[in-house]
């Protein structure tokens, strides 16, 4: 099955949640009209990093942002996975991924489990507990945040339970656009998975974030790189790749989990 991709490698407007939905519906106006079938937000897409003022700008209970990706979903008959948001909840502030399919329904909700320190996450956000596996028309997918992609025990966590596609959201600083683009084809080659990873353009006072958004074959070739500009990076995913190269070089059969 042959799947269009888009990511939205929005360049985010500092605490201004009203101004950056209105971006994103710019943006998903121009992923239909290219036809995609999924849509990919960054990281934290409605607020940036502007974590002191969480109190004031973060979503109860993701409900604001759920209720407008339904609608933008529905309207474009797209799936969208929704980038994150800051979801203000009784327990603090998670950092949370909603999934919505292109009828509209909520499909799955991933907040994110590694915190990164550097940027000061672990001060103001909770780590999250959630299942990355979901289902998209009936195919396996997983969803990530950033930092995730350093660990790769917990990306092969949904591979072994059936997930094809790794969906990772992030706002990833460009000093660091190498680590990006080696530890997403690494993940995408040790898994022999199609890796969809979409990162902000664009800055803040404190980081200059790298664009760069991936798409990248089970094989572990580069089917579309953004710029560091503000873009939609389109590419497209042929699911039916992934079982031959699995036969190709059988990984997955050959795994030793006995002795790891
Ligand atoms: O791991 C890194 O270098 C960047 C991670 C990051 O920026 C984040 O998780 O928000």
């Amino acid at each position: 099955m042959k799947w269009k991709v888009g990511c939205i490698q929005m360049d985010i407007i500092f605490g201004e949640p009203k101004r950056n939905m209105e971006l994103a519906e710019k943006w998903f106006e121009k992923a239909a009209s290219e036809k995609c079938t999924v849509v990919v937000l960054p990281e934290l897409w409605t607020t940036g990093y502007d974590l002191t003022r969480l109190d004031e700008i973060a979503h109860e209970k993701g409900e604001e942002i759920i209720q407008f990706l339904q609608q933008q979903a529905k309207k474009h008959e797209i799936h969208i996975i929704g980038g994150s948001v800051a979801n203000q909840t009784a327990d603090g502030v998670l950092n949370t991924m909603y999934v919505v399919d292109k009828e509209g329904r909520l499909v799955h909700e991933y907040s994110k489990l590694h915190l990164f320190q550097l940027m000061d996450e672990h001060l103001y956000l909770k780590a999250g507990q959630d299942e990355t596996l979901f289902m998209i028309e009936g195919e396996g997918a997983a969803s990530f945040i950033c930092y995730d992609i350093r660990f790769p025990e917990w990306m092969r966590k949904p591979i072994l339970k059936g997930a094809k596609m790794m969906f990772v959201v992030a706002e990833w600083p460009e000093p660091r656009l190498d680590h990006w683009q080696t530890l997403l084809r690494a993940r995408a080659i040790e898994n022999q998975s199609y890796v969809i990873a979409c990162n902000r353009s664009g800055q803040d006072k404190n980081n200059k974030f790298a664009g760069h958004s991936m798409i990248i074959d089970p094989w572990g070739a580069v089917i579309a790189e953004g710029s560091d500009h503000e873009e939609l990076v389109i590419g497209e995913v042929d699911l039916d790749e992934i079982d031959s190269i699995r036969n190709r070089i059988p990984v997955f059969d050959d795994r030793r989990p006995e002795s790891y």
